[in-house]
């Protein structure tokens, strides 16, 4: 279990991406005032998209900034499920280092070991770690399948894995690259940001059941040792 769970609940979607995109701002100046540069992951998916462009209007030091997906689906870059064209749309224009997890490998176990060796080269840990999730628990790319065990037990020293996710989720129904349970742990902030009740019953399921949990979100939030804010819109 995560040392301390705090839900931040919204009714507006605009009071939520205000209170999100300052939190963040604020996370990612205190990195800069404390090392001169900040490494931050956000998620794919469709609910960042608003949030992304609040902050994109933030004047913060983006060129001292490197953000990375906290998971990729293995797509060419000009693929509408990009995660990491989303985030580069929005912030590479800012000047900020946007680095993929994806790459040209077919195999998606070689995208992953290909992604984990581009990551050992950043200043680790990263100063926050912003997860989605979705309906079946799954966060970031871990998701229930052939690959969950290596993602959940990975040791520190690895990274980023790929995954092939079984069943593939509709709405991208692709192999991914993630960052592993214990690269999202060894983040110094942890944000989860979701909507809806059906999310909520998942999320609050999963949190009651902890590390046993069949759904990825329990299990990587019982191994995070800092607390974590649950970001939540009711619609
Ligand atoms: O690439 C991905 O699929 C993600 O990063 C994933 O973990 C996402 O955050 C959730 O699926 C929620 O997605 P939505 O925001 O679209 O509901």
């Amino acid at each position: 279990m995560a040392e301390e769970i705090e839900w931040w609940d919204f009714d507006a979607q605009d009071e939520l991406v205000d209170q999100l995109a300052g939190d963040i701002k604020f996370i990612i100046e205190s990195a800069l005032d404390a090392r001169g540069q900040a490494l931050v992951a956000f998620p794919g998916g469709s609910t960042p998209a608003p949030i992304f462009a609040k902050l994109a209007e933030s004047s913060i030091r983006w060129k001292n900034v490197t953000i990375i997906p906290t998971d990729d689906r293995l797509v060419p870059v000009d693929n509408p499920l990009s995660n990491v064209a989303m985030i580069a749309k929005a912030f590479l224009p800012l000047g900020a280092r946007v680095l993929p997890l994806n790459s040209e490998a077919e195999d998606y176990k070689l995208a992953g070991s290909a992604a984990n060796a581009r990551l050992q080269d950043l200043q680790w840990p990263p100063d926050l770690i912003w997860l989605g999730m979705g309906k079946d628990g799954h966060t970031a790319s871990i998701f229930p399948g052939p690959d969950l065990d290596e993602a959940m037990t990975a040791g520190d020293d690895i990274r980023a894995v790929g995954v092939a996710p079984d069943p593939l989720p509709p709405e991208a129904p692709v192999n991914r690259v993630t960052l592993t349970a214990s690269a999202i742990a060894s983040a110094k902030t942890t944000l989860v940001v979701c909507n809806g009740a059906e999310k909520k019953a998942v999320l609050d399921q999963a949190i009651e059941e902890g590390a046993k949990s069949a759904y990825p979100i329990g299990k990587v939030l019982a191994k995070i040792p800092v607390p974590v804010d649950i970001y939540w819109l009711d619609n």
